[in-house]
């Protein structure tokens, strides 16, 4: 899709030898050294029967000789798996040790990617005896309370006396805890109970976007709080080199410069983004230990293999009709058109459906909605009865549905870093799958000046987090003709109705 370029902009020191997990082949779960069996059994029933490239890469970072010593950031492209890559290793290690507490954390930007999530995690963890818990906005704290606190039991004939309500310890019921920051922090400022002082796992899902945007400081109140002094409540089993069998790791194993004497600290942080930031201001708020990078290739941000990448050049209004004739060339599949606003995806899904000729069910999703109704669609959009998501930018990062065979850039998204999480949703899992981008000719073809400044920028500047779409999309993102649409010419026809009005254009959509 894009030639190799070295990282020709300056990184963190520990960010210039990243493990490329690229290195590690799709591994049958049979071949898994020291998989749980009752592990393998649940990935069977979810239909997995191998572990791509970044989940083999981390599970010999975590369970293997690298025996989750070093905090990881893993960088690897959308629907690569990483969830699974994170939720693995840690519901097998969290079940060598028989104990009821809450021991892992997993972060994540929105409810919708939590909720996403907590199914994976539900998954796999009952099977080795772990319990899973949710907190998210937009439901009752009062009802998650009572799924992640043991509240002691009260028999009918006992005098209740508040000492020993005081005296009863609160637990948790809960061994990991899918949380997003706001509701997370409640629970810390308000619930009786609910203790991080046991935690040995916290997962930053979306990095990059969980640091960009503030959410009441909780990740130093996370750290703050697990970072307790006392020893740990729990030994990890101590890997012998027999154990090891045949699991290696790319980088060598023990403790590296700069980081001998250090004690580990209990808690290990797990950091993934397919455009993770390598703005060192974000990412010293981590507090990382002896960080690894894990990344895939030597680009920065990288589509998925499998993805096909198209642009559309028309002029801004006609837009909406060469939106209508494609969606009318892909009826049957399922797609995702993504504006630039909520309100632009308000309108455009206004319009579409005033159009009213397209056979298919198309829907917004979009913070216009209330979570309730935009969970509905989701659910709907999963099950095929909705084909067409109107959609905005905040709410689609990491969502993960199945069958989705394109994505339709209606408005050019304006970093790479949303034009990958867009394109994304798409040719996961080594699927297939198309994106379109509409484009305005200007948004083609930047004056020479302003490639001239972004090169300058680039080769200068510490990190470049968003460099502009068009550059990037003209000198790396390879996109071929569309070629059912070279000759594709809309007819003038307007009906007395005047429902429908189709320009004839000038020139045959150009690609
Ligand atoms: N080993 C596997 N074998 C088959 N399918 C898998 C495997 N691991 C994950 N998947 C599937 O791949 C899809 C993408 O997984 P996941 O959502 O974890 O990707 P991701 O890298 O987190 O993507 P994003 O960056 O967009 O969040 C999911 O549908 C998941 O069920």
């Amino acid at each position: 899709m894009s030639e190799s370029r070295p990282m020709s902009i300056p990184v963190l020191p520990w960010m210039r030898n990243p493990v490329d997990v690229e290195h590690f082949n799709e591994c049958p779960l049979v071949l898994v050294p020291r998989l749980d069996p009752r592990l393998a059994e649940a990935l069977q029933k979810m239909g997995i029967t191998s572990l791509f490239s970044v989940q083999v890469a981390m599970w010999m970072e975590t369970i293997g000789p690298g025996a989750f010593e070093r905090d990881i950031c893993v960088n690897s492209p959308t629907g690569s798996g990483k969830t699974l890559a994170y939720a693995l290793p840690i519901v097998q290690i969290l079940s060598t040790q028989k104990i009821r507490c809450l021991r892992a954390l997993v972060v994540l930007p929105t409810r919708d990617l939590a909720l996403q999530v907590k199914e994976v995690f539900d998954a796999i963890a009952p099977a080795v005896g772990l319990s899973v818990g949710i907190a998210v906005g937009q439901s009752f704290i009062a009802d998650e309370v009572t799924k992640l606190i043991t509240q002691p039991r009260l028999d009918m004939i006992s005098i209740f006396d508040p000492e020993d309500w005081r005296q009863t310890k609160l637990q948790s019921s809960v061994d990991i805890l899918v949380a997003t920051p706001g509701r997370l922090m409640d629970h810390i400022n308000t619930t009786k109970g609910f203790s991080l002082e046991h935690l040995r796992y916290l997962v930053v899902d979306e990095t990059d976007r969980l640091l960009r945007e503030a959410y009441q400081s909780w990740l130093p109140a996370v750290i703050q709080l697990s970072c307790s002094k006392g020893l740990s409540l729990f030994k990890e089993p101590a890997i012998v080199p027999s154990m090891l069998n045949s699991l290696t790791t790319i980088r060598r194993v023990g403790v590296e410069r700069g980081f001998k004497d250090k004690s580990y600290p209990r808690l290990v942080k797990l950091m993934m983004s397919a455009t993770l930031t390598q703005d060192p201001s974000k990412l010293s708020q981590l507090c990382l230990h002896h960080p690894l990078l894990l990344t895939s290739g030597d680009r920065r941000y990288k589509l998925p293999e499998k993805l096909e990448a198209y642009k559309i050049i028309c002029e801004s209004k006609l837009k909406p009709l060469y939106l209508v004739v494609l969606l009318q060339d892909l009826i049957g599949e399922k797609s995702i058109v993504f504006t630039s606003s909520v309100e632009s995806t308000h309108r455009l899904s206004k319009l579409l459906n005033l159009f009213g000729e397209l056979p298919c069910k198309i829907r917004e999703y979009s913070s216009f909605q209330h979570q309730f109704v935009r969970s509905k669609r989701l659910k709907a959009f999963r099950e095929g009865k909705i084909e067409v998501l109107i959609a905005s930018d905040a709410m689609t990062r990491g969502m993960d549905v199945e069958g989705v065979k394109n994505v339709i850039n209606y408005d050019m998204p304006s970093y790479v870093k949303a034009f990958v999480h867009r394109a994304g949703r798409t040719a996961r899992a080594g699927h297939k799958g198309r994106c379109f981008t509409l484009l305005r000719k200007d948004e083609v073809t930047l004056p020479i000046y302003f490639l001239l400044l972004i090169y300058i920028f680039k080769v200068y500047s510490i990190y470049v987090a968003n460099i502009s779409l068009p550059f990037y999309f003209n000198s790396t993102v390879k996109y071929k003709l569309w070629s059912r649409y070279r000759d594709k010419r809309i007819q003038n026809e307007s009906n007395t109705k005047g429902k429908r009005k189709i320009l004839k254009l000038r020139h045959p959509i150009q690609i």
